[in-house]
């Protein structure tokens, strides 16, 4: 749905050139909820407003509904335009405007009948749950009702896609929570396809399904969250995973509390339903080895469930073999650390 190719975007020229984005090739399906996460200056803005071209690519196409965007005439740019919502850190409402006036304001640009405009400018108060707010400044409205605002302005042309520039960053974590659900059940009944640019692993670890990383313009590591997040293979990727309190991964076993000598470390992870199964209790009944638990993390990501523990298998080599075998072919991830086997 969202197609971007060889995309190349530089700042300057001569001796002054920043070399923004490099080489970005990105395919976001429909429907989808993607995140783009970066360190500052990693080049995550300018990613989000060459979607809708705001920012104009150096080289490279955006194709969107299978659209090419970079070879449009400006009025067609301008119709396209009306099919990518967007929303903004800082919120970007007029002042000097109410709030109905303020969701009405891309309709009529669009041109909508005032009739119409209202009805629908009713409808999308309702959906961000503002209805009794509607006559109200933005200056009389919390953080959180002012992103809200911008949630309705951005959907009133009824658009495919929704850009959200830190959408959440200018928020209390309580606030941000609701507005990622605010995104969720948009997502949802709408069947919107949103991108969203951020630096906190925690917004892509609730409502992301894919992400890509992106440092110094390039995008180092892409795929499902759970994915990318559980083993991740960039640095950067796992600076952003330290972030979270309790850490997704365990990256390196600590177990130093255990006797080194002898048994079979183990860390494995379990992804969706089989986090709550008995799958390791049942496994070592029928292989007849015993194990202790050195370290373990249970969470979600979004709708996902996962889990990691770090056992010690002890028991003949054997056994330990056969018990990694069935924990395998339960389909959970297993790495072995330290036995006699590796
Ligand atoms: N209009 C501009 N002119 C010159 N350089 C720019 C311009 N916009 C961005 N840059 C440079 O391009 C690079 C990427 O910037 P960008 O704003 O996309 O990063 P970012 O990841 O969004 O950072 P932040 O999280 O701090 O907003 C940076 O080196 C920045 O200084």
């Amino acid at each position: 749905m969202i197609e971007i190719r060889k995309l190349r975007k530089q700042y300057g020229s001569g001796s002054r050139i920043t070399h923004a984005l490099q080489e970005i090739n990105l395919t976001i399906d429909k429907g989808e909820i993607y995140g783009i996460i970066g360190h500052s200056g990693a080049g995550k803005s300018t990613l989000l407003r060459t979607i809708n071209l705001l920012e104009r690519p150096t080289e490279g196409s955006v194709f969107v509904d299978g659209v090419d965007l970079t070879a449009l005439s400006t009025k067609k740019l301008q119709d396209q335009r009306r099919r990518i919502g967007m929303i903004f850190q800082h919120f970007n409402l007029l002042s000097s405007a109410t709030v109905e006036e303020n969701i009405a304001f891309p309709l009529r640009l669009a041109g909508t009948a005032k009739s119409e405009a209202r009805r629908r400018v009713g409808e999308l108060l309702a959906l961000v749950g503002l209805t009794e707010h509607g006559k109200k400044y933005p200056a009389q409205l919390s953080g959180g009702q002012k992103q809200r605002v911008g949630i309705a302005r951005a959907l009133a042309t009824n658009p495919h896609v929704l850009l959200c520039d830190e959408a959440t960053s200018a928020l209390d974590p309580q606030t941000t929570n609701s507005i990622l659900n605010l995104l969720l059940d948009i997502n949802r009944k709408l069947k919107i396809t949103i991108v969203l640019i951020t630096h906190e692993m925690q917004v892509i670890r609730s409502i992301c399904d894919r992400v890509a990383v992106i440092h110094d313009g390039q995008i180092v590591e892409q795929g499902p969250v759970a994915e990318v997040f559980l083993k991740p293979r960039h640095d950067v990727t796992r600076q952003f995973i330290e972030q979270v309190a309790d850490s997704v991964e365990i990256d390196k076993p600590d177990v130093s509390g255990a006797p080194a000598q002898d048994g079979t470390v183990l860390k494995i992870t379990f992804l969706g339903e089989t986090t709550y199964e008995p799958i390791l209790s049942r496994t070592v009944q029928q292989t007849g080895v015993t194990f202790s638990i050195l370290q373990g993390t249970i969470s979600r990501m979004k709708n996902t469930p996962y889990g990691q523990l770090v056992v010690r298998l002890q028991g003949p080599r054997d056994a330990a073999e056969n018990t990694i075998r069935l924990l395998r072919e339960h389909g959970l991830d297993v790495e072995v650390y330290s036995n006699g086997l590796v």
